[in-house]
């Protein structure tokens, strides 16, 4: 809606009226439109302002109706008939004015806004374009370069004095453009929506005003009804409602009260600990860290702190050095509100933590693991009050990257996980809310990915060619390399726990048969060769030195494998690109399943986070589970099958139950499917 008023006898003040964000919905539009169409007509009204209530101006069109039959008043013609006023029109701008909200403003003959406001066009993070006039009057009003930069990444930035206006003044356009282009396409993996946003500046800079705005819907036409938008819109709402969690046992974030935390605790200055140090002192809490060792906790100093000024600088604010204490006394966290233990991924060292911190915290104190995959629960039943234990998986870097996981066990209360939850969107996170099983959702899922990535390099792939096929999907890096980042003996590690690697494993068994099921040893070989990957200058690829990140094909690792499959008896087989993404994609979609299944997430929208925001998934394609739903279920359900009809011995690849479940309901939108689970639990 918006509401027209007079103001000084002159004036007419119309006001957007749509909460939370004033979004441009058909009945705003209707609103603008009868508005501006009343204050036009009215001889007493001199000039017209518009503004937003509630302290914004507006959000942009409105994001829910793109998938519906849409209505009312195009803002194309809409704007157009603003900026054709015979009346002065200003737009005055509070807060955020972003999308088709901005556009609105570019429509109006002068804008005001105040030195807190945000403006942006935003729409390529939605798979879109600014289509309403966005793209041609931008570049006109500030220049090509900076409306490029803004149109293109879709980042927001604050008000700014005229004087502080760098003067545009591209020397060569064909050049800029190139430049521009080139950059997008190798920032955007795919996603389309960048390379239209350049190509209709482009229009914008040669061409006249009216065929740049044809150019600008005909792109709009192809974006409006892709995929990826329907991916980037869905993800969207998706990263909003996973902050509405619920828990098997009926407990909701709408329910359960979280209590305050001024002062935090972290157990284990290793990377991970250093990392959540930081991101705890930037939010401004006050925090005590520990680290038992005397030089690990000087050298934990000195590059916290770095970390620490880094930031700062790049921010413009002082760095939060008087926020943190060190000690090499774990008694210093006696009076803490709230511990994150990050000690080394061992289950003996974690539940002699927890013991001592049962018996030094207050009453009270939150507990909270930044264990990757072990169980929480069994850490919570060292303690005393089992229901203060929750664990907090942040993920490496842990002041950078944007997803933790908040894993409640059988017995952590609503409150723990409804504090945690806060906790992670203070320090800015992406903070989704699952049950406790091994691996948790994320390295749950990653497991049978990476398996199928080995079985694919034993039938006759390469590393090269696996994560390329990955890498041209849209992931920042495949299978391997990603694994030569992180180190192949994180995995090794966690296979001699599971009695799966050598020494480990019962002897006299065939060496690609373990448990039961198909094995590959071969991450298990190379780091029994101490191919540890990027730290030690070679793992699956060669590094120039060790801690180079520049993989280089490796052809000792080519004859390697062509050594292990003669040992083995296997042939080499061509693998083209689509069997490496069936493969690894489907049988990492099918765990996501099982996970609905088990009730590990509640719900599809929060295994798509995490895979988006933690496992460089590309946002474009809205996470596993949307990408199966985009696939079409009964397609993924078929290429299970058939794999695992040609690996029965790979369980991951037998299609689990609820699929089959969905599929058999006739493969329901994913926003129902929460439904489906709950007849399947219901029933169980
Ligand atoms: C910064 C914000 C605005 C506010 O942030 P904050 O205060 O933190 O609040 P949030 O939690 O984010 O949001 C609160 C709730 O509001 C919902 N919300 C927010 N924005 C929108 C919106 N724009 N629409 C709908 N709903 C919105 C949000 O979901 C929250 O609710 P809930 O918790 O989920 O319930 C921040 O919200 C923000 O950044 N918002 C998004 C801003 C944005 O991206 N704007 C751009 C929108 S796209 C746009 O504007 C496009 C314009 C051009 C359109 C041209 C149309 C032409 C169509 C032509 C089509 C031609 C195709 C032809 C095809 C054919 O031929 O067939």
């Amino acid at each position: 809606m918006a509401k027209y008023s007079r103001v000084s006898e002159s004036v007419g003040l119309i006001t957007l009226q749509n909460p939370p964000v004033n979004a441009l919905s058909a009945a705003v539009r209707q609103g603008i439109v009868d508005t501006v169409e009343r204050a036009l007509s009215d001889p007493k009204v001199k000039s017209v302002v518009i503004c937003g209530q509630n302290g914004i101006f507006c959000g942009g069109a409105d994001i829910k109706e793109f998938g519906t039959n849409m209505s009312g008043p195009l803002l194309v013609p809409m704007i157009h008939a603003i900026e054709a006023a015979n009346k002065p029109v200003v737009a005055a701008i509070e807060g955020s004015a972003l999308g088709g909200g901005l556009e609105l403003a570019l429509g109006c003959h002068y804008r005001i806004a105040h030195s807190k406001a945000r403006l942006g066009l935003p729409e390529v993070t939605l798979g879109l374009l600014p289509a309403a006039g966005g793209t041609q009057r931008l570049p006109r009003l500030i220049g090509v370069p900076a409306a490029l930069d803004l149109i293109t990444t879709g980042k927001p930035l604050d008000a700014r004095r005229i004087s502080t206006y760098p003067c545009p003044r591209p020397s060569d356009l064909d050049a800029l453009f190139e430049g521009v282009m080139e950059k997008v396409r190798q920032s955007a993996r795919g996603a389309i929506a960048p390379v239209a946003c350049v190509q209709a500046v482009r229009a914008a800079a040669t061409q006249p005003y009216t065929q740049g705005m044809e150019r600008e819907k005909e792109l709009m036409a192809t974006l409006f009804t892709s995929g990826q938008a329907r991916a980037l819109q869905y993800c969207f709402f998706a990263q909003r409602a996973v902050s509405r969690w619920s828990m098997p046992n009926g407990a909701r974030w709408d329910t359960s009260k979280p209590r305050p935390v001024h002062k935090a605790a972290v157990i284990g200055l290793g990377t991970m600990g250093r990392g959540i140090t930081v991101a705890l002192a930037q939010t401004g809490l006050s925090v005590i860290a520990v680290e038992t060792q005397e030089k690990q906790l000087m050298d934990a100093k000195q590059a916290v702190s770095g970390m620490l000024e880094r930031g700062a600088r790049r921010r413009g604010v002082a760095p939060a050095l008087d926020k943190i204490s060190y000690s090499h006394d774990i008694q210093a966290v006696a009076d803490v509100d709230l511990v994150i233990e990050a000690v080394f991924e061992d289950m003996g060292l974690k539940k002699k933590v927890f013991q001592q911190l049962a018996s030094i915290c207050r009453p009270g104190t939150f507990l909270c693991t930044n264990t990757s995959a072990l169980d929480v629960d069994h850490l919570a039943s060292q303690t005393h009050n089992p229901e203060l234990v929750v664990g907090m998986h942040f993920f490496a870097p842990a002041h950078v990257m944007k997803l933790l996981e908040v894993v409640y066990g059988p017995r952590s209360s609503p409150q723990a996980v409804a504090t945690a939850m806060q906790l992670g969107k203070k320090m800015g996170k992406v903070s989704v809310a699952v049950g406790n099983c091994p691996g948790f959702v994320g390295n749950r899922m990653l497991k049978p990915y990476m398996e199928q990535a080995f079985f694919l390099l034993e039938e006759g792939a390469t590393p090269e060619l696996v994560d390329r096929a990955l890498e041209e999907f849209g992931f920042p890096m495949g299978v391997f390399r990603m694994s030569d980042l992180s180190g192949l003996d994180v995995g090794w590690r966690v296979r001699k726990g599971d009695g799966l690697a050598e020494p480990g494993a019962p002897s006299g068994q065939p060496a690609r048969i373990r448990q039961g099921r198909r094995y590959s040893p071969l991450g298990d070989l190379l780091c029994e060769q101490g191919r540890f990957g990027q730290k030690t200058g070679q793992g699956w690829y060669q590094y120039n030195k060790p801690g180079s990140q520049v993989a280089r094909s490796d052809p000792w690792l080519h004859s390697f494998l062509e050594g292990y499959r003669a040992q083995h008896g296997l042939v080499a087989r061509r693998i083209d690109n689509q069997e490496v993404l069936d493969r690894c994609l489907y049988a990492l979609i099918n765990e996501g399943f099982r996970i609905l299944e088990d009730g590990i997430a509640a719900g599809p929208e929060d295994i798509d986070m995490i895979y988006v925001f933690g496992y460089g998934w590309p946002r474009h394609r809205g996470g596993p589970m949307f990408y199966a739903s985009m696939v079409g279920l009964g397609k993924v359900l078929e290429r299970l099958e058939h794999y695992h009809q040609a690996h029965p011995d790979v369980p991951y690849l037998k299609p689990c139950s609820l699929l089959w479940r969905l599929v058999a309901s006739g493969s329901p939108p994913l926003h129902k499917w929460r439904e489906v689970i709950r007849k399947l639990h219901s029933q169980l």
